[in-house]
């Protein structure tokens, strides 16, 4: 048997399952790769919304997180919800300690319904501690105009907000176009030289709770199993829409995707 990849994601809790740690495992586990977590806050959730965010106390992330890495190791990670400046630094400083190279940072902010998974005074130590160490960062667009400070309404303004993104020290930044109106949706990656656009259908639905998390869940263990950026992001990119295609209906509001979706 070959050698078993892991990835580890740093992410809140989403008891309706469809966000969060458990997004994550369930498409880590979908692409054959062993899932490690570290809970950064517990958030009460369903399908209707967010109705209660209970994090963690930052030691109890950065002790997860050392007793894994010290132990288990991994081959990629992805950060999630982080929820404050104080979790993102203890953060930062453990993957700065076991020089995780592969590391994916969603920079999750707000939920689909509205409600703060990242305290605005966060975004600074966003900046300042973890950009730096992505080799990936994955904004939606309402995250990219926060981390900006630019207005995204065009593909030419996406590509601005990417290079000014990429400034703050990721190696790449894959600026997810989900929140622009159209048929097609165009994502854009920029390694800090040249974009790659790909473009793909939109599908009618609105079951599309955790799709970045499940988008960057399944970029994270392609990139565990060694797989290249660019040829990661586009089977990535596959199986979210597989998944949204295939969404089962779960609930009475913003279902999950289908995290059973075929690897392609
Ligand atoms: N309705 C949809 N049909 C197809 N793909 C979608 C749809 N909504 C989102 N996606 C894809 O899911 C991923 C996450 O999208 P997006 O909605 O932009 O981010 P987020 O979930 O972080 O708000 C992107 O790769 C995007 O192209
Ligand atoms: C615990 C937790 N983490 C992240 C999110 C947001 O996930 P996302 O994939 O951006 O999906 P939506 O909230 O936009 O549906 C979350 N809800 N909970």
């Amino acid at each position: 048997m070959n050698r078993l990849a892991k990835a580890m994601t740093i992410a809140g809790s989403d008891s309706g399952g469809g966000a969060g740690i458990q997004a994550d495992l369930k498409t880590f586990h979908q692409f054959g790769v062993y899932g490690t977590s570290a809970i950064t806050a517990v958030t009460v959730q369903n399908t209707l919304g967010v109705t209660g965010v209970y994090p963690l106390p930052t030691e109890a992330v950065a002790q997860q997180m050392h007793e894994v890495l010290r132990d288990i190791g991994t081959d990629a990670a992805k950060t999630g919800m982080l929820f404050n400046a104080e979790i993102i630094e203890a953060v930062s400083r453990e993957i700065s300690h076991f020089d995780v190279k592969k590391l994916v940072v969603d920079p999750v902010m707000i939920a689909k319904g509205g409600a703060k998974l990242l305290q605005d005074e966060a975004i600074a130590a966003l900046k300042r501690f973890l950009l730096p160490l992505a080799e990936v960062i994955t904004p939606n667009l309402p995250e990219a105009e926060f981390l900006s400070g630019l207005r995204i309404e065009t593909p030419e303004q996406m590509r601005e907000a990417a290079r000014a993104i990429h400034q703050m020290g990721p190696r790449h930044v894959m600026m997810k176009g989900g929140h622009l109106q159209g048929d097609a949706i165009v994502d854009i990656l920029y390694d800090g030289r040249d974009f790659f656009e790909m473009e793909h259908e939109r599908v009618p639905t609105r079951h599309t709770h955790g799709t970045g998390c499940t988008f960057s869940a399944a970029l994270t263990a392609e990139l565990a199993k060694g797989t290249p950026l660019v040829e990661a992001v586009d089977r990535a990119n596959r199986f979210i829409v597989e998944a949204i295609r295939t969404a089962p209906q779960i609930g009475g509001g913003h279902g999950p995707t289908n995290h059973w979706a075929a690897v392609k």
